[in-house]
């Protein structure tokens, strides 16, 4: 079932939180609705739930206008961020829950509501929890439990509120992966609301970023990242490291600083956006750019060891002036940066901004071009 969403505006007194907003939610899908706190996420995902009305527009299912119809018969699955189980209920009686309310015409036999919950227990892997009670749950376990009882109507349609926001990392991460599973194996078209961009990218087929009520832009996820629209979507999927000066003569400078950008005829105020992976750390500077910084921290991340420095004789945007490189274990090994070293970003690929609402250009500096010298990181 797809889902559009057409021109909703939604006013609470004189706040507008949803402006203008039209979407598509692709059938089978996974959606991601991402963006900062009070973005009007929750709000948008209420008006097609039909928790709350909009002020104007409308909501199709599959074509089939649906704004005025009721939130009982839109055949929905939700889940929220806090477990909303029946805490008087045990795991089985709460998934069953939904099956059991049914109009009677609709209402599968006891048996039937029997066998559907074994399944549904096994399905999330908690078959030998069938007679707790929530209070003796974890909270991983709890939202299990609220996903079988969301689904157990076998809803077309799955809406997910930041279901997994009250959990630690580690738990959030695995229930992600087994929520995707689960997902691929039913193909309900959901739309999971989250701030957490990691798991937005993670998770979805599909994610809108929204700001203060509008829809900033809608992408695959990998599109997304590598080519957002505006500086707002650059900043909130990720670190981004920013040099922000003037260019004359296919150079941006400030200060001691300076990045040659190739092919661009812009001349003027710029601002070069390079994530942590596209930029290389050296001990000189490279033929294409001189950008000194003074390493602040050091920090293991996993996979990756994260780089903190300092911009050296030169300013970047941002208050806290910080910038971050990522590095691999290896390389690491090899260089064993410490605070207080001076070291030389060597951007590969970044993306510029000219105008206030212009698209980035992708500047890309051919390695080949590059002499061997700076290829060496230590
Ligand atoms: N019932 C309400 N009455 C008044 N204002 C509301 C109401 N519901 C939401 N708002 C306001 O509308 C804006 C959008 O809220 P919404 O909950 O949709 O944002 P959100 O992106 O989901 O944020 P969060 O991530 O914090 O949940 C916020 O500024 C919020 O304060």
């Amino acid at each position: 079932m797809t889902i559009t969403v057409d021109g909703i505006n939604k006013r609470f007194g004189k706040f507008q939180a949803l402006n203008n907003v039209s979407l598509n939610i692709p059938e089978g899908k996974l959606t991601a609705l991402l963006g900062p706190s009070g973005s009007g996420k929750t709000t948008l995902l209420r008006i097609i739930a039909g928790l709350e009305s909009a002020d104007s527009g409308r909501v199709s299912f599959s074509g089939k206008d649906v704004t005025k119809l009721h939130v009982r018969d839109r055949n929905i699955g939700f889940v929220f961020q806090h477990y909303a189980l029946f805490r008087h209920m045990t795991v089985a009686q709460n998934i069953a829950f939904g099956l059991d309310s049914l109009p009677r015409k609709q209402r599968p036999s006891k048996a039937e509501i029997q066998k559907r919950v074994g399944e549904l227990l096994e399905m999330i892997q908690l078959p030998h929890l069938a007679n707790r009670f929530p209070a003796q749950l974890s909270g991983g376990q709890k939202q299990r439990v609220a996903l079988a009882r969301s689904i157990a109507t076998q809803p077309k349609i799955l809406l997910l509120d930041e279901p997994f926001g009250a959990l630690d990392a580690k738990v959030r991460k695995d229930l992600r992966r087994w929520l995707r599973n689960l997902h691929d194996e039913f193909h309900f078209t959901s739309i999971f609301v989250t701030h957490d961009q990691e798991e937005a990218l993670e998770l979805s087929d599909q994610v809108v970023v929204m700001s203060q009520g509008n829809v900033e832009q809608v992408n695959e996820p990998t599109e997304l990242y590598a080519r957002p629209d505006s500086r707002f979507v650059f900043d909130f999927l990720g670190q981004v490291n920013v040099l922000s000066g003037d260019i004359k003569h296919g150079t941006l400078s400030q200060g001691s600083a300076w990045v040659t950008v190739p092919d661009i005829q812009h001349q003027g105020t710029a601002q070069l956006y390079l994530r942590p992976h596209e930029v290389r750390l050296a001990t000189a500077p490279a033929a294409h750019a001189n950008l000194p910084l003074r390493i602040e921290a050091v920090s293991l991340i996993g996979s990756e060891v994260r780089v903190e420095l300092r911009p050296e004789g030169w300013a970047s945007e941002g208050s806290d002036n910080i910038w971050e490189v990522g590095i691999s274990h290896a390389e690491f090994n090899q260089q064993r940066p410490t605070r207080g070293d001076l070291r030389y970003a060597i951007p590969e690929v970044g993306h510029l901004f000219t105008g206030k609402d212009t698209q980035p250009a992708t500047v890309n500096w051919d390695e080949a071009k590059l002499s061997p010298r700076i290829r060496l990181i230590n």
